[in-house]
């Protein structure tokens, strides 16, 4: 169950995308940036309590003929998680998609995929998330990813706010220790 202050006790929202409300230098990356010409494309929308994402694996996303390469499925349950955790540090400073203020990006910190059943390639894969966690900096998501209503696969995710050494143009970050 969602708890305060996460996507679950949310209005508005409905029909606007995370990732079309990234701010243009953090909507690059391969997996769900829309100015990547070469990327997936994911697009997070919320869902009452929880965040829902689709993406119709193709050819080239194949593991063994017929069943989906699990690189991609990871890939989906890691934007769809970070997405669900902006949504999530979004709501929780009182903000709506589509209010003004940019969305915060968050990084991937840690990723844990469980592939509970091979996924078949062919129909539409469907990934679900929610934040159960919201700190100052960090969300922890889970999600499950769903092919044809069965469940292939489940998620769990710490996402931190991007750091400012990755925005783009800023000095490299310092090495670990230094
Ligand atoms: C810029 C937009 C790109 C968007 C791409 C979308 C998805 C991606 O592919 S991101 C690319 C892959 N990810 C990365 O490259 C991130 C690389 N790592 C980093 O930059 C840093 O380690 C970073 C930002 C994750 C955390 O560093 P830092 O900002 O110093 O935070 P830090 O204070 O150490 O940790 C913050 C919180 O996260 C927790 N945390 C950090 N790393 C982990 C981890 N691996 N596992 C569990 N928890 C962690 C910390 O314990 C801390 O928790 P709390 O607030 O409860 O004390």
């Amino acid at each position: 169950m969602a708890k305060e202050g996460t996507a679950g006790v949310a209005q508005g929202d409905h029909g606007i995308a995370v990732q079309d409300r990234y701010p243009d230098d953090f909507a690059w990356c391969y997996g769900c940036g829309r100015l990547n010409p070469a990327g997936l494309h994911l697009k997070t929308y919320r869902d009452g309590e929880e965040t829902v994402t689709a993406f119709r694996p193709r050819p080239e996303h194949t593991a063994i003929p017929g069943f989906v390469y699990g690189g991609l499925i990871a890939s989906l349950i890691d934007c769809h998680g970070t997405a669900t955790a902006s949504l999530a540090l979004y709501h929780r400073d009182g903000h709506r998609l589509g209010d003004p203020e940019p969305v915060p990006r968050c990084v991937t910190a840690s990723l844990q995929v469980d592939y509970r059943r091979p996924t078949p390639l062919g129909p539409e894969l469907v990934v679900r998330g929610r934040a159960v966690e919201v700190g100052a900096r960090k969300v922890v998501v889970e999600s499950e990813l769903y092919a044809g209503g069965t469940l292939c696969a489940r998620g769990r995710m710490v996402a931190v706010l991007a750091p400012p050494s990755m925005t783009p143009g800023a000095p490299p970050a310092p090495a670990p220790g230094t």
